[in-house]
């Protein structure tokens, strides 16, 4: 992606009904990336990052805020690698602090550790219901931090030290940023109520290449023996298992002939499970899926209920693709979502290519399949309701546009370029 492009807003035209054809590979984890960003700022040597997802606009984001304050971070597209060297950080003092992603509070540790001073944009990310960031400062307060809330930015005092740090409830946002402070300073941080989804137990690997001493006991118990002087390393990024789930459904619901290739089976077993209970079978090797239409046993979806939690069950970030899925299913469908209730917004544009299909209220979504997709202009709300849109009007016969489409970009690496590589009709321009 253009340097200067990844703030704009994006429109998707779509020529739908058409069926793919191709392979498409997942990239690496958007929620893991962004994270390991951040933790390669603990060291002052040179961090390279692989499987790297170098075009989402979260992550042009993320470097445009550590290029500012003095990170050096230089990305090869083409081989899907970042290499990010951090020995110059300064305290910033910018014009701007509006930085829309939401784990801006993963950048503070290393700012301390190097001047005693941080100032990080408010978290911003999808609005998908009740997003507090008061756990973070609880973190930053605990370790021997003073935090005040500027107009433009949260600024953070001190130097980090260890301390016991007990979650209220499981929080990925609030496990890393304990880990990121407690990897980088002498001492042992003890994690309790932790949060280890697969992607925070990758940032766990990389603190440990870098030099952390980290165990885990169980999914919730997290002792970190820091270390000043970090070093460091070369790693590899998880594939995404969201873009993964993705595809699946979408070469299942499109007919098409998909091979999706990077498919991290062991960490997306529920979800998969439920795609077998909903009548799908699907052929895999090792690290890919092929789907077609011998996918469908008995050549008919059947209705689901699923509930949306914590890793290893289905989570919230797949309800979209769920209720899509469901959307072709044969008869009621229900999904509740217990981690964002209100991660319903794209739900009023989803309708717009299905009229009557859909109900909801907090917390639980009633799917009335199966629909005929009609085509339709809709307006993205955040990031996996966006996709969820594109995936409709690509199964909807005829013409149509997702507006602010960058959303769907902020979590889907190359989007257009898959799409096109897939035989499918679609532009990009400006909206
Ligand atoms: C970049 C990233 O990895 N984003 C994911 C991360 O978001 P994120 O890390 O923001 O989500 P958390 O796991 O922290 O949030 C879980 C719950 O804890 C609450 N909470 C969180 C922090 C806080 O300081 N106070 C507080 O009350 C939140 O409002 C939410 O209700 O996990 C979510 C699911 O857990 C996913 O949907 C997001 O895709
Ligand atoms: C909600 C998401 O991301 P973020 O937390 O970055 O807004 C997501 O990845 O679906």
């Amino acid at each position: 992606m253009n340097e200067a492009n990844f703030k704009k807003k994006l429109m998707l035209k779509i020529q739908g009904g058409q069926a793919p054809n191709g392979t498409v590979k997942v990239s690496g984890a958007k929620n893991a990336a962004t994270k390991l960003m951040a933790a390669a700022m603990l060291t002052s040597d040179i961090v390279t990052l692989y499987n790297f997802p170098t075009e989402l606009i979260d992550v042009r984001y993320k470097a445009d805020f550590m290029s500012k304050i003095g990170v050096n971070l230089s990305f090869d597209d083409i081989s899907s690698v970042v290499t990010i060297n951090s020995n110059n950080i300064c305290i910033p003092n910018l014009d701007n602090y509006e930085y829309p992603i939401r784990t801006t509070y993963l950048l503070v540790a290393a700012q301390l550790n190097k001047n005693g001073l941080a100032r990080i944009p408010y978290p911003g990310g999808c609005r998908i219901g009740d997003r507090k960031y008061d756990l973070h400062v609880m973190i930053w307060e605990k370790m021997g931090c003073k935090v005040s809330e500027k107009n433009d930015y949260i600024e953070i005092n001190g130097q980090l030290k260890p301390a016991e740090i007990c979650f209220p409830m499981a929080t990925i946002g609030g496990t890393e940023n304990a880990l990121i402070c407690a990897a980088g300073i002498d001492g042992t941080t003890f994690i309790r109520n932790a949060y280890v989804s697969p992607e925070v137990y990758c940032l766990i690997e990389f603190l440990r290449s870098i030099g952390a001493d980290i165990s885990t006991a169980g999914n919730s118990f997290i002792s970190v023996t820091g270390c000043k002087k970090l070093r460091g390393s070369s790693f590899k990024i998880i594939p995404d298992r969201i873009e993964a789930l993705t595809w699946i459904i979408f070469g299942v619901l499109s007919q098409g002939k998909i091979i999706v290739e990077n498919v991290p089976f062991d960490i997306m077993e529920a979800p998969l499970l439920h795609l077998k209970e909903a009548g799908i079978d699907i052929f895999q090797n090792s690290t890919d899926v092929y789907v077609n239409n011998n996918c469908l046993k008995n050549k008919k979806i059947q209705p689901f209920e699923i509930a949306c939690g914590t890793y290893p069950g289905v989570i919230s970030d797949m309800q979209p693709f769920y209720t899509i899925l469901g959307l072709k299913a044969h008869g009621i469908s229900r999904i509740y979502d217990y981690r964002y209730p209100d991660r319903t917004s794209y739900l009023s544009e989803l309708e717009k290519f299905c009229p009557d299909a859909l109900k909801w209220e907090s917390g639980k979504i009633t799917i009335n399949g199966p629909s005929k997709f009609i085509p339709a202009n809709a307006v993205s709300t955040d990031l996996r309701g966006s996709m969820s849109l594109v995936m409709a009007a690509l199964l909807a016969d005829g013409n149509s546009t997702i507006i602010d489409v960058e959303l769907a970009l902020r979590g889907y690496n190359r989007l257009l370029e898959k799409l096109q590589g897939l035989e499918l009709r679609c532009k990009i321009d400006y909206c």
